[in-house]
């Protein structure tokens, strides 16, 4: 594989750390960093304001026809990459643990994923990303050079999520995030179409023990090789 088309996947379930890790790692590396979830969670939005009926397929392929998503990057590095959907900023408005929930609903319809997954792809022909999501490693990118998968227990993760908010200044309830945490997973795991599970060949990384910091350097440690 050319050095121009490296790409580092980095998949795992909510909460594990995947946009904070892979944001350091393409700033460490100077690659482009591609966050397929702020692309699941425009669809949500898209789909939620419209009122889709998210089992009618005619309906579900008629709005997708509609949608433009663009992500452009962070202001700094704390903030998650922007995102306009049909020119509109909603790069907060995505970012609610309900429009996850509606995210995970809308990603298990097969020509969702179809779309998405041909748009992603089509930034990977651009080279030297790091995309972070469930799938990157499984269906999107299967021939990428690195693949990652991490992981951590519930409980970490939500409250991972929960001191997040928290510094955000946003209300959060600990219990209904450990609930939406779980349910999330459940749908993710379960789905038929590119469900979240590891690739055969990515490399686990249990993160429960971990600091960002020490997650980053082992990536970084296979990546410089
Ligand atoms: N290994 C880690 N140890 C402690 N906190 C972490 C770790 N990785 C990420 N975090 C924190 O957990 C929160 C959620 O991380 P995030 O990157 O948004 O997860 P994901 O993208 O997988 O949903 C962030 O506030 C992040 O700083
Ligand atoms: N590659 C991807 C990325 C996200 N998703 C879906 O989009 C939802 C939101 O993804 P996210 O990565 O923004 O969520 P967090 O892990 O940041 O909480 C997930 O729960 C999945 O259902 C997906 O199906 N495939």
């Amino acid at each position: 594989m050319s050095e121009k088309l490296i790409i580092v996947t980095i998949d795992g379930p909510a909460g594990v750390g995947k946009s904070t890790v892979s944001k350091k790692v393409a700033a460490a590396t100077g690659f482009t960093y591609l966050d397929t979830g702020a692309m699941y969670r425009a669809v949500g939005l898209f789909f939620q304001e419209a009122s889709v009926d998210l089992d009618n397929i005619s309906q579900v392929r008629e709005k997708l026809d509609m949608i433009e998503i663009e992500l452009f990057p962070a202001t700094d590095e704390d903030s998650d990459v922007g995102v306009r959907l049909c020119g509109e900023d909603v790069s907060e408005a995505i970012r609610t643990p309900e429009m996850a929930m509606v995210a995970s609903k809308v990603s298990a319809i097969p020509v969702v994923r179809e779309v998405l997954t041909k748009i992603q792809r089509e930034y990977g022909t651009r080279g030297r990303i790091v995309a972070e999501g469930r799938d990157t490693g499984t269906v999107v990118f299967p021939l990428a050079a690195y693949k990652f998968f991490l992981d951590a227990e519930p409980r970490e993760r939500a409250e991972r999520r929960f001191r997040q908010l928290k510094a955000r200044g946003e209300e959060a309830d600990y219990q209904e995030l450990l609930r939406m945490t779980i349910e999330r997973d459940n749908n993710d795991r379960n789905r038929l179409v590119a469900p979240l599970k590891q690739a055969d060949d990515a490399v686990l990384i249990d993160t429960t023990a971990l600091d960002v910091e020490e997650v980053v350097k082992q990536i970084l440690a296979i990546v410089n090789g």
